[in-house]
């Protein structure tokens, strides 16, 4: 008896988390346009299909569409499988699910924490996970994270914790999988223009010269993420100015960092009324 190998596919396979919007959907289209099939995951079923439509409209690639909400165990599980395939392999799995909250770490409701633990940290680690384990025994394969600047400074309540948590996390895998032919990436971007600080409540840059200066477009961030990724590079920081940030974030003794952020007027806001 023979034992006949499955075709490999023609194109290789990315998985998107939150590809439906901002960062996540420019992530699918540039794969697609780097000629990658894709799963694309989001909770929103409707604008699910619209985009995978779209996808394969305008990039002739396959799209195949989970919807999953990331801080549910079983659909996390779902997921996790579809990563960790070996009949449908996922060649570059994607984290960038997420959104943030406009409150400080002791206000608000213990749900909504739990939920951004889960979305932004669990998710990640439970889906690289699957991820290396299925790319390993294939000696390829690639893994990008999507943290932020806002992981380096100790002060920006829980997403700040989050996404350092993310940060961590990759360069630690990045080390373990040294050799094996599969990386992991972390993209830390600054201030990106998507639905995210809407969906929050929060301000997001307007169109002065000043906004244009720190508020980055979402190609000019995935472009350079995705470039870092396939060249195999553990942190990617996109643009000259938000690599200065983060350049001056990482040497700056962590004390002084604290110590400036919470002196600053957002830093008076988010201390308790008793303290203020
Ligand atoms: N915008 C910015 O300035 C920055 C953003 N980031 C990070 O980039 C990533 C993408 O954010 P961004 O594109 O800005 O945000 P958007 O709000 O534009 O997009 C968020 C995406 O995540 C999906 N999503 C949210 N919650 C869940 C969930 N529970 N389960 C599954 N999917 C979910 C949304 O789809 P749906 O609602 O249908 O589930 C949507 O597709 C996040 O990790 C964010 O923290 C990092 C640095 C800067
Ligand atoms: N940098 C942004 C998200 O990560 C923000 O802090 O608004």
């Amino acid at each position: 008896m023979t034992s006949a190998t499955p075709p490999r596919p023609a194109r290789p396979t990315a998985l998107v988390t939150g590809a439906t919007a901002g960062l996540g959907a420019g992530f699918a289209r540039s794969l697609a346009r780097r000629g990658h099939d894709l799963v694309i995951v989001a909770r929103d079923a409707e604008r699910l299909d619209s985009t995978a439509a779209a996808l394969r409209a305008e990039h002739g690639v396959g799209v195949e569409v989970l919807a999953a909400d990331l801080s549910v165990r079983a659909d996390l599980d779902r997921v996790a499988q579809r990563v960790g395939s070996v009949e449908a392999p996922v060649d570059v799995l994607v984290n960038n699910a997420g959104f943030g909250l406009k409150q400080r770490f002791f206000d608000g409701d213990p749900a909504d924490h739990e939920r951004m633990f889960d979305v932004l940290c669990r998710a990640v680690m439970v889906l690289s996970r699957a991820a290396a384990g299925a790319m390993v025994p294939r000696g390829r394969g690639r893994v990008l994270n999507v943290g932020s600047v806002a992981g380096l400074v100790p002060g920006g309540g829980h997403y700040s914790a989050a996404k350092a948590y993310v940060i961590v996390l990759t360069e630690t895998l990045a080390g373990e999988l040294r050799g094996t032919g599969v990386t992991a990436t972390v993209v830390e971007p600054g201030y990106v223009r998507t639905e995210f600080h809407a969906r929050s409540g929060m301000r997001s840059g307007g169109s002065s010269s000043l906004s244009n200066r720190i508020w980055l477009d979402i190609d000019e961030v995935v472009d350079a993420a995705l470039d870092d990724t396939f060249a195999g590079r553990v942190v990617s920081v996109p643009t000259r100015r938000w690599k200065a940030v983060s350049t001056l974030l990482d040497v700056a003794p962590r004390r002084l960092v604290s110590t400036v952020w919470n002196a600053m007027p957002s830093g008076a806001r988010r201390r308790h009324p008793t303290q203020r």
